[in-house]
């Protein structure tokens, strides 16, 4: 059997899923000016995060999660890994790190595939739809579900076997579905091959939280999920802005 020929990638900012327990125990044991100076800092590192995204170099969101995988969810994108890590060192120096327990991280980074190439003789690289897609600032959406994926490498169901026409025409069919979603569901796929455990990390947004349950769902029966699609953990989570800060540490 011949190799079937790899899709073209484009990728755009280095991203870190960064999931965390709150010690709620030493949390509340600190005297008040101690944890106020902590959620000070934390304020403070939050406004460097949105300047920086201000300037699109880069963007945050943070979310509450719901279950006990963790308590917070951090997704930061920064234009390069090194930034990226000098986030994640400068948030563990701070305070309020000295109460958070490690609950999963997930690195990758935004990636777009030219299975679809919308003008003949032009990389679709350089257009500035393809670099906003590639460059995102996130949205700030009441609901967040993140979960890492692959596609499946077993006997007959092996994707990297496929050929590219096949492949095309099934995330053609994937793309449909999803297009349903339009307003209702935004999605941000990251790739993670030689990153992280897993090949992908699918990052939805919504306004409304059942429609992260419905597009997951529906999206089984589609082919490339119900055959080659495997699944991790998932995450769900709501959106904590700056502002609902300080109540949700309040002990
Ligand atoms: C809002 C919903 C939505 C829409 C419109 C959408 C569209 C598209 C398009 C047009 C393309 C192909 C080109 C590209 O952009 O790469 C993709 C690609 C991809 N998708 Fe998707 N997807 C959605 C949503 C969506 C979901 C919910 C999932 C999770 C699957 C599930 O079962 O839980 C997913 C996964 C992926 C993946 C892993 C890839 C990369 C596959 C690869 O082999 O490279 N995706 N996707």
């Amino acid at each position: 059997m011949a190799a079937a020929e790899a899709v073209e990638t484009m990728d755009g900012w280095y991203c870190l899923h960064d999931l965390r327990s709150i010690d709620w125990a030493s949390w509340k044991m600190v005297p008040n000016d101690v944890r106020q100076a902590a959620i000070d800092e934390l304020h403070a590192l939050l406004a460097k995060w949105d300047a920086v995204e201000e300037a699109k170099q880069g963007s945050h969101v943070v979310y509450t999660v719901v279950g006990q995988k963790a308590d917070i969810m951090m997704m930061i994108l920064r234009p390069t890994m090194d930034e990226l890590n000098e986030v994640e060192t400068a948030f563990n120096k701070t305070k309020f790190a000295d109460f958070l327990l490690p609950s999963y991280s997930y690195v990758s980074v935004v990636e777009l595939s030219k299975y679809f190439p919308q003008k003949k003789d032009v990389d679709p690289e350089t257009l500035p739809e393809t670099q906003a897609r590639l460059k995102p600032i996130l949205p700030k959406w009441d609901y967040i579900s993140f979960y890492p994926m692959n596609k499946r490498r077993a006997g007959e169901e092996n994707w990297y076997a496929l050929d590219f026409k096949n492949r095309a025409k099934l995330l053609y069919e994937h793309s449909k579905t999803g297009r349903k979603y339009a307003g209702r569901i935004k999605q941000i796929i990251t790739g993670s091959f030689g990153f992280d455990d897993w090949e992908w990390g699918v990052t939805l947004f919504a306004h409304d939280a059942i429609e992260l349950k419905r597009i997951v769902y529906e999206m089984r029966f589609d082919e490339v999920s119900a055959k080659y699609g495997e699944f991790g953990e998932f995450f769900v989570g709501n959106h904590l802005p700056n502002e609902k800060l300080a109540a949700f540490l309040q002990v």
